[in-house]
């Protein structure tokens, strides 16, 4: 198809289903895409996405470890690259987009938000289970003293309801941050809850802060929860191009453009050229595609934080027992993120009523 044919069809359909929504988009292959990577990311690699990306039109670029800014550790997997290269390169390589990093408290330290600005981030993103909130204060202190914009994280929003996560929203707000995120870390939330999430957002801090969603396709919901929570008001979008992110992946990027172009919203990306850069240059750097498979159909399922895909596969492995097993084991416990090593504690626990089982013929 031309570009002039692509032109035509994208006026024809702009519009046409109403609204005139304006989003920003943050694309998060070079953070949640660490996690699908082991975090092995090289600079080389950065320079060719961030290139990509930015010529597309993505206004926002994240760039950290799979788990924020400090979580290269045993616990977390070590990074080939350290992180602030990645940034710093990153930055260099951009001539439009803004490049973002993100920090989980206790992970990161406040040091680190001020290398990842010295090496040209710009928007400090910081990431709390969503009861959590209060541990970010003095993170979002220090960004907005820094003059970084800010966005906050209210992960695993799953797990509580509409008025809890908007309380939390508000201590974020109160904090210095400027936009406040459902996070749908599990892929778990399905359309309904995601409006209600986010509408219980825009109602509570709307007024003075954006709201944003952030989606996992383990449940293959990642565009349409999307297009559910900017209509519910998310203003700030988040995406991977090719899905490469956590688990499932995140919402894939260039499809939900596609679909604001047929829905007449704007979000100043070229989708002939994300879908190129998409074929041409993420997918050459991806380990490979993500899958809607048997494990990651389970965190959508049971609930569990797409970042633990990795961790339960290599338990699985190490142990002997079936890696959706652990999976369903982690939901029922409502592990969330820091607790990777209770999923060894699970693979044993499988691992002797296994043996108990053989033994008893
Ligand atoms: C470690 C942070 C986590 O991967 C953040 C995120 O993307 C999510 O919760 O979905
Ligand atoms: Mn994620």
């Amino acid at each position: 198809m031309s570009t002039t044919d692509l032109d035509h069809l994208t006026r024809t359909w702009s519009g046409a289903h109403g609204g005139d929504l304006d989003l920003r988009l943050t694309d998060t292959c070079l953070r949640d895409g660490s996690h699908h990577k082991r975090h092995q990311f090289t600079t080389a690699e950065v320079r060719d996405v961030v290139a990509a990306l930015d010529a597309s039109g993505v206004p926002v670029i994240e760039v950290a470890h799979g788990d924020g800014l400090g979580g290269s550790s045993f616990n977390y997997g070590f990074s080939r690259t350290p992180e602030q290269d990645l940034i710093r390169t990153a930055a260099e390589t951009a001539t439009r987009a803004r490049i973002a990093f993100l920090m989980l408290p206790g992970v990161g330290t406040k040091d680190d938000i001020r290398a990842a600005q010295d090496n040209g981030g710009q928007i400090c993103r910081i990431a709390t289970h969503c009861t959590e909130a209060d541990t970010s204060n003095q993170h979002f202190g220090l960004a907005r003293e820094l003059g970084l914009e800010t966005v906050g994280f209210l992960m695993m929003s799953h797990t509580q309801p509409p008025e809890v996560l908007a309380r939390q929203a508000r201590i974020m707000v109160d904090a210095g941050c400027q936009c406040v995120y459902v996070v749908d870390s599990a892929g778990a939330l399905v359309m309904e809850q995601t409006a209600d999430r986010v509408s219980a957002l825009v109602a509570e801090i709307g007024d003075v802060a954006d709201v944003g969603f952030h989606g996992h396709e383990n449940l293959g919901l990642g565009v349409a929860n999307t297009v559910i929570a900017a209509r519910a008001g998310a203003t700030q979008i988040d995406g991977s191009v090719r899905r490469f992110g956590a688990g499932a992946g995140n919402t894939p990027l260039e499809a939900f453009i596609g679909v604001c172009d047929k829905l007449g919203w704007s979000t100043g990306v070229d989708f002939l050229k994300i879908v190129d850069a998409s074929e041409d240059v993420i997918k050459p750097v991806m380990p490979e595609e993500c899958q809607l498979d048997r494990m990651t159909l389970m965190m959508g399922y049971a609930g569990v934080y797409s970042s633990f895909l990795k961790h339960a596969g290599n338990a699985a492995e190490r142990y002997g027992v079936p890696g959706a097993k652990i999976l369903l084991e982690a939901g029922r416990r409502k592990l969330i993120g820091g607790q990777e090593d209770q999923l060894v504690d699970i693979a044993l626990m499988l691992q002797a009523e296994q043996d108990e089982a053989r033994a008893n013929g």
